[in-house]
């Protein structure tokens, strides 16, 4: 994946979370075969299938425009955890990127700030790029924590080692994922210019080249919108990456830079 020093090329990354068997593969190939048009060389495209289909998928997608990620990893390289996937495993079946601290993560495996910072310094070492994910609670929104909630987050979570081309941050509100709500584009730009802020802090002028994805009920209908909103460097999207003609739109929705 490419990048400037300055504005960066947005990516339209997908999120399988746990869908897909075998049989999705028609799905990946749709997407390989429409990238070019859909996305152009206006941005970078990714998709990250489950755990099951990553290296099925990144063998696949060699020399395309498509690049494959991983949901997770563990902050070891290796060792006796059962069921854990290591950063190396992943590099070593083809990825380039791997999402850390999803709020699924977050809620579901009890993932604090630290461990998402292990697990994406991880990343690093292994030479994948890190996806880290961000986002205010319904709770946390309604009593006006949004910016505090999510400059912890980013503070907390970001790698130390990391340059602006190696990580990515996802700005992903809790309460929008999944379920057909976003926040308005003011409410987007507000994050966003803050989580630029603090990217600025950590890298200096680096910072203006770090990706800032938005997710959270990104659909091809709303996609032009989010996309153009100030500092929004393209989506994370759930749901709607799981049907190729979907994923296309979204990613046929990013502007010209
Ligand atoms: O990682 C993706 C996000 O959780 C967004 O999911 P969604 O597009 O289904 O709301």
């Amino acid at each position: 994946m490419t990048h400037s020093l300055t504005k960066p090329k947005p990516l339209i990354a997908g999120n399988w979370k746990m869908n897909g068997l075998s049989a999705s593969r028609h799905e990946l190939d749709a997407i390989i075969a429409g990238g070019p048009t859909a996305a152009g060389d206006r941005a970078d495209l990714l998709i990250c299938p489950p755990a099951t289909l990553l290296a099925g998928f990144a063998a696949i997608a060699r020399g395309s425009v498509l690049a494959i990620g991983g949901q997770d990893c563990h902050p070891k390289e290796s060792g006796a955890h059962t069921g854990d996937i290591s950063a190396e495993m992943l590099k070593d079946a083809g990825a380039t990127a791997v999402i850390v601290g999803h709020s699924e993560r977050r809620a579901d495996h009890g993932e604090t700030n630290e461990l998402v910072r292990a697990k994406a310094e991880a990343a690093l070492r292994a030479g994948l790029t890190a996806v880290v994910c961000v986002g205010e609670t319904r709770a946390e929104r309604e009593a006006n924590l949004t910016l505090h909630v999510v400059a912890s987050q980013v503070k907390e979570s970001l790698p130390a080692g990391a340059s602006p081309g190696t990580v990515v941050i996802a700005y992903e509100p809790v309460w929008a994922i999944g379920t057909g709500l976003t926040p308005t584009v003011d409410d987007v730009a507000e994050v966003h210019a803050e989580i630029r802020g603090l990217l600025i802090g950590a890298f200096g002028t680096g910072g203006l080249g770090v990706r800032v994805l938005y997710g959270g009920s990104v659909k091809p209908g709303n996609a032009a919108e989010l996309l153009a909103v100030p500092n929004v460097d393209g989506a994370l999207i759930g749901g709607a990456s799981l049907l190729a003609r979907d994923f296309l739109a979204i990613a046929a929705a990013t502007p010209e830079s």
